[in-house]
C-alpha cells in the first residue's frame, strides 16, 4: 500500500506551471530519491505531497493518520536561532530528556544537547534536523537535500545514517539529492524530475544503462546525465508549461558531449 501518492499533479506558482501532470508514489519502507536540476519541481513536489500547496489539478492522497517527518532544505532553517539543540528538539512538540538523548545517540551526536543551533558544523546541524524528524516516529521521511553544504565523507556517512534508520524503523524516504553516487548506493527507486517526470527506476536499471557508465566516476558533473536514460517519451510533448529552465534539454539528444 502507498504510503502517499500524487496522481497527475500540476502546480502554479505565479502563474507559472511548475509541474506538470506528475503521477508517483511512496510504498512503505522504501528510499526514493527524486533528482533534477535547480528550478526542475524538487521541492515544489515535495511540498505539494505534504500538502502544503495548493494543487492546479490531480490528487494527493496520504495513508490515513500519516506520520511524517519533515526536514526542509538546509537553507530554510536559520542557523543564527539563539536556541540550545534541546529546546530546539521540543519544538514545536514537547519532549522528555531521555527522548531527546536517544534521538540524537541515534543519529549519532549525542553530546549536542547543551549546544547553540548556532554552534554546530553543517553535519551535526543536519544530523540534529534528522533527530528531530525521527522524534515524530514518522512512516515516511521526507528530506529535502539534507546534504547540501557537506562534504564528501559526511554526505555518505548521513546517508549510511538514513539507511540505518530505515533498517531498523522500516521508515519510508523520500528525498531529494544532487550526488548520483549517493543516490545509486542508498535507493530502492530514482525519479528523474524536470516539471513532469523524464524517467524513474530501480539503481540497477539506471546503473546498466550505458549513459550511468558514461557518468560514473564523473561526480556531481555528471549529474545530467541520468536524465537521458531509459525514457518512456519524448521530450517537448506532453508538457505544456513552458515555464521551466530546460536547459537540460538543450543536450537531449542522449549523447554525453558535456561530459567529454
Ligand atoms: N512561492 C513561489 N512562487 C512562485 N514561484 C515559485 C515559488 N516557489 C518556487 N517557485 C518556482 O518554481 C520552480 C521550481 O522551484 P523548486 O524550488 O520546486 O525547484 P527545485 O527543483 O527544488 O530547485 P533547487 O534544486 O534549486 O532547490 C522555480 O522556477 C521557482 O522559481
Amino acid at each position: 500500500m502507498s504510503l502517499i501518492e500524487a496522481q497527475d499533479l500540476t502546480v502554479r506558482l505565479d502563474g507559472n506551471e511548475v509541474l506538470t501532470g506528475v503521477s508517483m508514489r511512496v510504498k512503505a519502507g522504501e528510499i526514493v530519491t527524486i533528482l533534477g536540476p535547480n528550478g526542475s519541481g524538487k521541492s515544489t513536489l515535495l511540498r505539494a505531497l505534504l500538502g502544503i500547496l495548493p494543487l492546479a489539478a490531480g490528487v494527493v492522497t496520504r495513508a490515513k493518520g500519516l506520520r511524517v517527518g519533515y526536514v526542509p532544505q538546509r537553507l530554510a532553517v536559520d542557523r543564527t536561532l539563539p536556541m540550545t539543540v534541546r529546546r530546539f528538539l521540543s519544538l514545536p512538540v514537547r519532549v522528555g530528556d531521555p527522548e531527546a538523548a536517544a534521538a540524537l545517540a541515534r543519529v549519532g551526536v549525542p553530546d549536542v544537547a547543551a549546544r547553540q543551533m548556532g554552534e554546530l558544523s553543517g553535519g551535526q546541524f543536519q544530523r540534529v534536523l534528522l533527530a528531530r524528524a525521527l522524534l515524530a516516529r514518522p512512516q515516511v521521511l521526507i528530506l529535502d537535500e539534507p546534504t547540501q553544504g557537506l562534504d564528501q565523507p559526511g554526505e555518505a556517512a548521513f546517508y549510511r545514517l538514513i539507511e540505518e534508520v530505515r533498517r531498523e524503523t522500516g521508515v519510508a524516504v523520500l528525498m531529494v539529492s544532487h550526488d548520483l553516487h549517493v543516490v545509486m548506493a542508498a535507493s530502492d527507486r530514482v525519479i528523474c524530475l524536470n516539471g513532469h517526470i523524464c524517467c524513474e527506476g530501480t539503481p540497477r536499471v539506471v546503473s546498466t544503462a550505458p549513459e550511468y557508465r558514461a557518468l560514473f566516476g564523473l561526480g556531481t558533473q555528471g549529474a545530467l546525465a541520468l536524465y537521458q536514460h531509459v525514457h518512456d517519451h519524448e521530450h517537448g510533448h506532453g508538457h505544456s508549461g513552458g515555464h521551466h529552465d530546460h536547459h537540460d534539454h538543450a543536450e537531449h539528444d542522449h549523447a554525453h558531449h558535456d561530459h567529454a
